[in-house]
């Protein structure tokens, strides 16, 4: 689905990455770990389109994604979260969910003056959308709370299911599991791999390895912007060169 190959950025003369490729495929975890400075975030942000890379390729189910395009790499399927979550604050949980479904009809003002029908279905049909969204990640009693007033890791969820809402092939995670309890990260671990059994590609960051185990089919291993491993997570937990760079770093 989407493979990124020989990507390289370097900052003032500073390499974050170096030409790294990595694959995610339809319906698979993909985790990207590594010691702070590694180079993750800027991978993340070459996908999303919000850094162009000085090299490389990335291409989407067979077309290059548009480097340097945030809302051309969105409106191909790829939807992201932050790792600290975009919220209207003041909005109800429900209207930042809903604000996350594209193309309604409602944002056209020919639309609105001239298929008012058309309009006030396409909003039910977000709505429901929405409310779905909402029980999956078990936000639903909190639909008309201010989003504001959830805790750290409930933002972190409902930040998940804004992105959903796009619909997306492909969603990019950063660090959802930062700051959160346990309890909701095992809420968040079904609802990725709920995702991934949707045919939906992930490409998750996470520092959490016992989550990264937990939930991805495959891993890769940032190191001064280069890939130094990949495989199943039990095979990056055995592999010297990780153990060395990123859990050495750790203890
Ligand atoms: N906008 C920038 N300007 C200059 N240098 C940058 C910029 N963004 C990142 N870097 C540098 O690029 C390298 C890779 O950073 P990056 O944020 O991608 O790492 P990371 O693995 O995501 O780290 P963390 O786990 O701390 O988020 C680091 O040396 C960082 O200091």
């Amino acid at each position: 689905m989407l493979s990124i190959r020989d990507v390289a950025v370097s900052f003032g003369g500073v390499a974050a990455l170096g030409g790294v490729d990595l694959d995610v495929e339809t319906g698979r975890v993909v985790g990207l770990v590594g010691p702070n400075g590694s180079g993750k975030s800027t991978l993340l942000n070459v996908i999303a389109g919000v850094i162009v890379p000085d090299r490389g390729t990335a291409v989407l189910d067979g077309h290059p994604l548009p480097f340097g395009r945030p809302e051309g790499v969105a409106a191909r399927g790829i939807a992201r979260t932050f790792q600290i979550p975009r919220l209207a604050r003041r909005l109800t949980v429900a209207q930042n969910v809903i604000a996350g479904g594209r193309d309604q009809p409602g944002e056209s003002l020919a639309a609105l003056l001239f298929r008012p029908g058309a309009v006030r279905a396409a909003e039910r049909q977000v709505t429901a959308r929405a409310f779905e969204v909402m029980r999956r990640l078990g936000l639903d009693h909190l639909a008309d709370h201010p989003a504001g007033g959830l805790s750290g890791g409930q933002q972190k969820l409902l930040s998940m299911g804004m992105a959903l809402m796009a619909d997306p092939v492909l969603m990019l995670l950063d660090e959802p599991a930062a700051g959160v309890n346990p309890v909701l990260i095992e809420q968040q671990v079904r609802f990725i791999r709920a995702l991934a059994s949707e045919g939906r590609g992930v490409l998750i960051i996470e520092h959490n390895m016992e989550m990264v185990s937990n939930i991805c089919d495959h891993v890769v291993v940032l190191d001064g912007g280069k890939v130094i491993a990949r495989g199943t997570p039990d095979e990056i937990r055995r592999d010297r060169a990780v153990m060395r760079s990123y859990l050495g770093e750790v203890a």
